[in-house]
């Protein structure tokens, strides 16, 4: 960040680098650089006027937020920097361009003018790290913009583009030119004019005729849409403060509330989820292959197979990314149905494009054609097989694909569990062959697994994280086995789950515990959700249920371990949850979204246990959280231990991202440092002891040998893998 004095006398600039690292955030070289240039201006009679800009076209993200988890707290002395900018008596004018975030945007609070590049960001994201804007940002910009806007924006944490700014009252003028000579053409105007009036901390905030009432509701909407999030809360009691109290009063309460938030676990979780979605960009095989190396290739058209649920939303992804696309069915009706579904998705998608000042193009056949010909497919640069999840159909398709389509062509299947190199093996190029598993609905969700296969080559890999980052998703790269990361930890979590139900619980109970956890739905509704019939076809390919058992297997034991066949006794009642009105719950009808407990299914587990003569005990929540979660992490160790994620972060990016669990608890294997490793295996060891026909309740080797190492930070993990320890 740089401070630009104005000198009076010739109307010449005099630009002093103060900041000696070009950091687009706050370290404490950039806060005592500013803090001395800002003395400096003031002791010096010739300068006349101030302007403040970043360095490289960026004005500032804010605070360093590992600084927030370091013993010396870099970017806590940010506030009476700001008040210092306030209070100068030579007028100071913020050039805003790329971003002015959290800290920086305070920064500019503190400014007595702000001009903003038109295609300048600003906001105050702390909420989404777990903070406040902890700069007096919460008591200057309601002052600024008035008590909604401000709420709007800091409870949320989203960005504003410069026009949405300037509507706001949020900055005096945007411009498409050079913004710093702009700021100073406007510092020089300034000179010797009255400040007054343009110190926020002298404002007051301005009156609602129902102020009172204003913030009842808004606190009822803040706390549900935070779901167990501390921070959006706290930021609404600071800017509270600001509508009851004196500018001085708020800033103390906006520092104490800051206070409670950074020593809170909540903080921290989120700010490692901020850096894991980072640190999984920067990807790794176990052959050597890595983002450093490999270089993407340009998707200039591609294609999507099947207009199901998954192929609809992965189309519109496409077309919002602008990527031109073919979509293509088997025949002219699922077409048809498909073009319809993706239509009313693509002209949603526009209206909300819409009220944020975007458009959506999508009605140009240049950008999106429908077809039933693969012969359509022969110049596209990438293809997404999204139909049924059958090995025999992917197989089929690919082996066609791999005639048709050019060379160079990529080959991506979005399949949830089938094995890769099976697909990749009936192609001519299996180096172009790769796993991309989208999450339902998948223009909204934003993770995409990316699966290598044996033979998949780094080009491959990096082309598919390059389009995951083009639609706006997380990429992150994961090896081969059956379920990939995400439905792999998934398996023994919804298992537990229903064993849960074998013995004691009802569906609700079990939700019930999750969803407080923090999980957006518990794994009841979410198989409602989804379709029971999802699961019990799979089973069936698997030999688990149906006609292909074979006769005199025991009910509820399948290759020497325990195996509950609710979920397919449900299943031959018809009941697939939302989509036939009942499942593990009722609906008001077929396609109904509210999920009542049922009566009916409360006496057929009851009557299923007299049958199985299993004694209906009560269990309580301790035990329903422990068994579904620590199973999950379980997995997560062996996953980490067989090399298909390279870090613990992988796995956490993926259950944040794609299976709703809660990111302020910083994903399931942060969540596992925070509880303890000791305290995860005693747990395991004893529910295994309980049921030693679980195999996914034995606490794994991996997990097992961290805490024989003495349970070192997560960090660290990874590095015990392949040491010795003799301790086991
Ligand atoms: C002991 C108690 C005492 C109590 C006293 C109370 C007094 C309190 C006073 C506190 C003052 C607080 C001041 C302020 O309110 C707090 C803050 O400012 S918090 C920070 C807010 N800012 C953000 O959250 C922005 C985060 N960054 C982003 O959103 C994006 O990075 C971006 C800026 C939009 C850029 O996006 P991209 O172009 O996609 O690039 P990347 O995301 O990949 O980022 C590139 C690179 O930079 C790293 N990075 C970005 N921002 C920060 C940051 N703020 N801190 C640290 N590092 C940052 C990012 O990780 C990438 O690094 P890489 O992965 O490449 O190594």
């Amino acid at each position: 960040m740089r401070v630009t004095f104005s000198l009076f006398h010739a109307l010449a600039v005099l630009n002093w680098l103060l900041a000696t690292e070009s950091l687009i955030y706050f370290s404490l070289a950039v806060l005592q650089a500013l803090e001395d240039g800002l003395k400096r201006a003031d002791a010096d009679p010739s300068v006349k006027a101030v302007t403040i800009c970043g360095e490289n076209g960026k004005f500032s993200a804010g605070a360093d937020i590992r600084g927030f988890s370091s013993p010396n707290k870099q970017g806590l002395g940010l506030g009476p920097i700001v008040s210092l900018i306030e209070r100068s008596e030579k007028p100071v004018v913020a050039a805003i361009e790329g971003i002015a975030l959290g800290g920086g945007l305070e920064v500019t609070l503190g400014c007595h003018y702000r001009i903003a590049h038109v295609q300048a960001r600003m906001g105050l994201p702390e909420v989404t790290i777990g903070l406040l804007p902890g700069a007096e940002g919460t008591q200057r910009l309601p002052r600024l913009i008035g008590v909604p806007a401000a709420l709007d924006i800091i409870t949320t944490g989203r960005h504003i583009s410069a026009s949405e700014a300037l509507k706001l009252g949020l900055v005096d003028e945007v411009v498409e030119e050079n913004t710093v000579e702009a700021a100073i053409r406007l510092a020089n105007r300034l000179i010797g004019q009255p400040l007054g009036h343009r110190r926020l901390s002298l404002k007051p905030v301005p009156k609602l005729p129902n102020m009172e009432a204003f913030l009842t509701e808004a606190l009822v909407k803040v706390k549900k849409r935070a779901q167990g999030c501390l921070a959006p809360e706290l930021c609404f009691q600071a800017i509270k403060a600001a509508t009851e109290q004196p500018f001085a009063d708020g800033v103390r309460k906006e520092r104490e509330l800051f206070n409670i938030l950074l020593t809170s676990g909540q903080a921290k979780a989120l700010q490692y989820a901020f850096f894991a979605e980072r640190a999984v960009e920067k990807w790794t095989t176990p052959s050597g292959a890595s983002w450093k190396t490999a270089s993407p290739q340009p998707i200039r058209k591609a294609a999507v197979i099947g207009l199901g649920t998954m192929g609809r939303g992965i189309v519109t992804s496409l077309v919002k990314a602008k990527i031109p696309v073919v979509a293509l069915e088997q025949d002219l009706e699922y077409l048809n149905t498909g073009r319809k579904a993706v239509m009313l998705l693509l002209e949603r998608e526009a209206m909300k494009m819409e009220q944020g000042g975007q458009t959506l193009d999508f009605n140009n056949p240049a950008r999106l054609q429908f077809a039933v010909d693969f012969d359509v497919l022969r110049d596209v640069d990438l293809v997404i097989e999204a139909v049924f999840e059958n090995m025999a159909l992917k197989k089929e398709i690919f082996n066609k694909l791999s005639r048709i389509c050019k060379p160079e062509a990529f080959l991506c299947t979005n399949t949830s569990a089938l094995n890769i190199d099976e697909i990749a093996s009936v192609t001519s190029r299996p180096q172009q062959v790769i796993g991309t598993h989208f999450f339902s609905p998948a223009h909204v969700m934003r993770l995409l697994e990316i699966i290598y296969g044996r033979h998949t080559s780094p080009t491959t890999i990096a082309t598919a994280m390059q389009l995951a980052k083009v639609m706006k998703k997380v990429g992150v790269v994961v090896g081969n086995c059956f379920g990939f990361v995400g439905n792999r930890m998934m398996f023994p979590y919804v298992q537990q789950a229903v064993f849960l139900l074998e013995e004691g619980s009802r569906p609700e109970d079990v939700d019930q515990v999750l969803e407080d956890f923090g999980f957006k739905i518990g794994p009841f509704r979410m198989s409602d959700l989804a379709g029971l019939d999802v699961g019990w076809r799979s089973r069936k390919d698997q030999g688990l249920t149906g006609p292909t058992l074979a006769p005199g297997t025991s009910a509820r034991q399948r290759h020497g371990y325990r195996y509950s066949p609710l979920p397919d006794l449900l299943c031959e009642k018809g009941r697939f949850g939302q989509k036939t009105g009942k499942g593990w719950y009722q609906y008001e009808k077929a396609g109904g979204r509210t999920a009542k407990p049922d009566p009916w299914i409360h006496s057929f587990l009851s009557e299923y246990r007299d049958t199985h003569q299993i004694k209906t005990r009560f269990i309580d929540q301790e035990e329903i959280l422990e068994r579904c979660l620590f199973t999950l992490i379980n997995e997560g160790f062996d996953i980490l231990a067989e090399g298909i994620a390279s870090g613990p972060e992988h796995l956490d990016v993926v259950y944040i991202n794609g299976y709703g669990w809660p990111k302020h608890r910083g994903g399931p294997m942060f969540y596992a440092s925070t509880v303890g490793l000791p305290n995860i295996l005693a747990k395991l060891q004893k529910y295994s002891e309980i049921h030693p026909d679980v195999p996914q309740l034995r606490p794994s080797a991996f997990l097992k040998k961290l805490v024989a190492m003495g349970n070192p930070p997560l960090n660290d993990w990874m590095s015990y893998l392949h040491r010795q320890s003799n301790k086991l």
